[in-house]
């Protein structure tokens, strides 16, 4: 028989745990257990080319001019993991100088890339944007990694593709991914859809994401992870949920 009673709290019960166990981060559309032992924070590529002045983004005619908010609260993320000894892992969009890992034509990367449409347009640009050794590629200032935390290089939007992720996840006994970084539409949402086909629970930190696109875009964006993909919640509840453990 089908059961159309709602779902009071999801997540990954870890079945020598019992349901109890477990912390329940306030989340939409449904409370999440989560449970530090085996979450782990992903970090979006908060590298210069999406959240600063004068990277790839704001050259190619996205605003970024909100973007501080998300750096800020990933900071306050980032110190609530790694005092409950949560893995953090990093990534950094992007790739050689030459952009052979980019693809050529015969990649759709390379038709749809606006990284690269803008530097085909601004030969002048060519090396500095997403180029692996440039200021664009590096992490923000502010986000450096610590000893322990894991940064893993990505060609494409999603972290799962062609990168080491699932093994690191899985050798650690990870089940559910807490995303912030930007940017929410394109890279936090191609990864925690990959993840969710790969069982893994994803969480998005709504005010420690930003579009790449119109404001409309975030919406939309967060409509369709918390509607079909995973859940969603905010950098406070996070925070709260974990700051008595800390
Ligand atoms: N990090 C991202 O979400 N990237 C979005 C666009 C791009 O890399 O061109």
């Amino acid at each position: 028989m089908v059961t159309t009673a709602p779902i009071e709290i999801s997540g990954y019960f870890a079945a020598d745990e019992g349901d109890k166990a477990a912390p329940v981060l306030n989340a939409k559309p449904e409370p999440l257990l989560l449970d530090p032992a085996n979450t782990a924070v992903i970090v979006v590529d908060l590298q210069n080319a999406y959240a600063s002045k004068m990277g790839y983004l704001d050259k190619a005619g996205f605003d970024v001019s909100t973007t501080e908010p998300v750096i800020a609260n990933t900071l306050k993320v980032l110190n609530t993991a790694r005092a409950v000894g949560m893995p953090v892992v990093f990534f950094q969009n992007g790739w050689d100088p030459e952009y052979k890992e980019a693809g050529g034509p015969g990649s759709p990367n390379w038709y749809k890339s606006n990284a690269l449409k803008t530097m085909r347009k601004n030969p002048e640009l060519m090396g500095s944007l997403l180029a692996k050794g440039t200021w664009d590629y590096d992490l923000v200032d502010e986000l450096t990694p610590q000893a322990g935390d894991i940064v893993i290089p990505k060609t494409r939007y999603s972290g799962f593709y062609n990168t080491n992720l699932d093994s690191m996840l899985r050798s650690r006994g990870i089940r559910n991914l807490v995303f912030t970084g930007i940017a929410t539409n394109v890279c936090v949402e191609s990864t925690l859809r990959d993840g969710f086909f790969l069982e893994y629970f994803g969480v998005v930190l709504a005010d420690a994401t930003h579009q790449a696109g119109p404001p409309e875009i975030q919406t939309a964006s967060l409509y369709n992870i918390e509607t079909f993909f995973g859940w969603v919640s905010q950098t406070s509840d996070f925070c709260h949920l974990f700051a008595e453990q800390a």
